[in-house]
């Protein structure tokens, strides 16, 4: 029997005639795609390692940090990303200029792609900044920004300092059980345990005992938090039709077809449910448990709790309180907050931390110079710990931080959606390939996604100078943060004249705590301890943040060994 007499039996006319204009619509799709010439197609921009999946593969390829760290310098400032066969160009942009129309002028016409919020959305079991634009958004970051102050940041000093102070003491007690007072360890294992207790008891006020190294707590949120994006970024199929989905009718059909993730035999959709099963959960009663509180006693019972009253999350709760009608968030608007606020400054401060403590061992003069600083600012205290704004006023610390943010930014790149057609002036003319003549200015189209080069722009020669890819601390020594670009050309960044923290908007409202986590481990870790390097290398792979591996010991999972001894 010809196959067409069986499917005509084993199909209904119906369903043929639906084939059939499925497939005649894929194949118009495919034609278009294949003749349609591309608005960008005289932009430079890398060769695409596979015609079928254009750029994708090597956006996203993990052993090729240089792909964003070298564009500039290879490509220019605007450089245009070859589709494949089923996915239409983009746009790789690090001009400072285009980035202020897309990040801050016309910030609004340039959305949070619809995956990253309905991914978002769905792993914080509801809106919050992360997974919201437009009015709404404002809305949230106009309740938040005030949360995330100096002010409100530098009372925080004293908990970050006990906190930095438990892994000191912990560390002595390791160094001091090894022969001859060296020993070597992953300090990112140490790192990610106290990023963990300062994001929890500083932002939402809660402890996961990270520190003991049998806390189930620990293990299970550390885990879930380690899953979320990589077991996520393998349901890249299924993750934009997220944002409509989440918030189908009714819930309970909802909650159910969220529930065949533990049953289907898929190990990353369970991997993935697991893990945002784990996280909300923890934020939820955190939540209810100081709305309890707060009921009853209203602010001043929150200030009992262990973090003072003065974590992120009781802030956010008494402006909420205090907030006009229209302004106010829903209780479960607050708690997926507090679960974004915990994912966007865990992994990011940990990679940071250890990413300056590795520097110092590839360059111990630096370490020494840092230490004498820090040395002399705790005796003029008579070692009393330094706060926030003391902290901050150490110009050799400040300047290794910012460089090592600059050089190595945790987060290399965003992505944004086009809404309308928008004509985008450069700071830095490209040259049209077909021409040769200068463009000054390109017109991005609407459905265009625009790929935000952070870690590129950080690392621009033409911004920076012929030494952009060194790290150089004493660049930022006696300069106001404009002043250190060679032309004093001003990027959108909120920190620094550096993207690292990006810029506009939605730029990062936790930048000041990540910087006061930092310098607050780096003042007390750097007067009890030596750090050096061992013989292996560190490799930092390309995720949603770099991650640090060594190299050809992968499978081991992320680690940055070093030796320690004690001063
Ligand atoms: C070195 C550490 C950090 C780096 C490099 C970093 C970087 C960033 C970047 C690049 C964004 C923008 C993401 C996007 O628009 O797609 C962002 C957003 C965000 N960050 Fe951070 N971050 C860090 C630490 C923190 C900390 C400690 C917190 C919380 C205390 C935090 C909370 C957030 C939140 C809530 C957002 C979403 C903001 C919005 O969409 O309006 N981050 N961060």
């Amino acid at each position: 029997m010809a196959f067409s007499e069986i499917a005509s039996l084993a199909l209904g006319p119906l369903t043929k005639a639906a084939l059939i204009g499925a497939t005649i619509v894929l194949v118009t799709e495919l034609f278009k795609r294949l003749t349609k010439r591309s608005p960008y197609e005289n932009l430079p921009g890398p060769k695409p390692s596979s015609s079928t999946m254009g750029y994708i593969l090597d956006m996203h390829d993990p052993d090729n940090v240089d792909f964003h760290f070298k564009m500039t310098e290879r490509h220019g400032h605007v450089a245009r990303l070859k589709g494949g066969i089923l996915g239409s160009d983009a746009l790789y942009i690090s001009d400072p200029l285009a980035l202020h129309s897309i990040l801050v002028k016309d910030q609004y016409n340039f959305r949070e792609s619809t995956e990253f919020s309905g991914l978002f959305g769905v792993i914080h079991h509801g809106d919050q900044l992360a997974s919201v634009w437009g009015e709404e958004h404002k809305k949230q970051r106009k309740l938040m920004n005030p949360v995330f102050t100096a002010a409100h940041v530098s009372r925080l000093s004293p908990l970050f300092h006990r906190i930095a102070t438990e892994l000191r003491e912990r560390l002595k007690v390791e160094v001091k059980s090894n022969p001859g007072s060296t020993t070597t360890l992953n300090i990112l294992d140490r790192l990610t345990r106290t990023a963990l207790e300062l994001i929890s008891q500083g932002g939402i006020g809660h402890t996961f005992n990270s520190f003991d190294k049998n806390s189930k707590e620990f293990k299970e949120f550390h885990s879930a938090l380690q899953d979320v994006l990589p077991s996520a970024s393998s349901l890249f199929f299924i993750i934009p039709f997220l944002e409509s989905w989440r918030k189908k009718e009714p819930v309970w059909l909802r909650r159910f077809v969220a529930s065949l993730g533990y049953v289907i035999p898929w190990s990353a959709l369970r991997r993935f449910t697991e893990a945002v099963n784990v996280m909300h959960p923890v934020c939820a009663k955190v939540f209810y448990q100081k709305k309890a509180l707060f009921d009853e006693g209203g602010i001043a019972a929150l200030a009992n709790t262990a973090s003072g009253g003065r974590d992120l999350a009781t802030l956010l709760m008494q402006a909420n309180a205090e907030a006009d009608e229209e302004d106010r968030m829903p209780d479960e608007t607050v708690i997926a907050n507090m679960s974004a606020i915990i994912l966007g400054g865990q992994e990011t401060t940990s990679g940071a931390m250890s990413r300056v403590l590795d520097l110092m061992t590839l360059d111990t003069d630096l370490q020494e110079w840092l230490r004498e600083e820090i040395n002399e600012a705790l005796a003029k205290k008579n070692g009393e710990p330094l706060d926030f704004y003391e902290l901050n006023a150490l110009p050799r610390l400040d300047a290794t931080c910012r460089e090592a943010l600059r050089l190595f930014a945790p987060v290399t790149f965003v992505w944004r959606e086009t809404m309308k057609d928008a004509v985008v002036p450069l700071q830095y003319p490209v040259t049209d390939t077909k021409t040769g003549k200068e463009i000054q200015e390109i017109l991005i189209h609407e459905g265009t996604t625009v790929y935000v080069g952070m870690g590129a722009l950080n690392r621009s020669k033409a911004l920076w100078g012929p030494d952009a890819a060194e790290f150089k601390p004493q660049r930022w020594i006696g300069h106001h943060a404009h002043e250190s670009t060679i032309q004093n050309i001003k990027t959108p960044g909120i920190f620094s004249n550096i993207m690292t923290f990006l810029g506009g908007g939605r730029g990062c409202p936790g930048m000041k705590f990540a910087l006061l986590e930092i310098k607050t481990v780096m003042s007390v870790l750097l007067p009890t301890f030596r750090f050096e390097k061992t013989d292996a290398t560190v490799a930092w792979r390309l995720g949603i943040t770099l991650t640090p591996f060594v190299e050809g010991k992968e499978e081991e999972g992320p680690q940055v060994p070093m030796k320690v001894s004690l001063m």
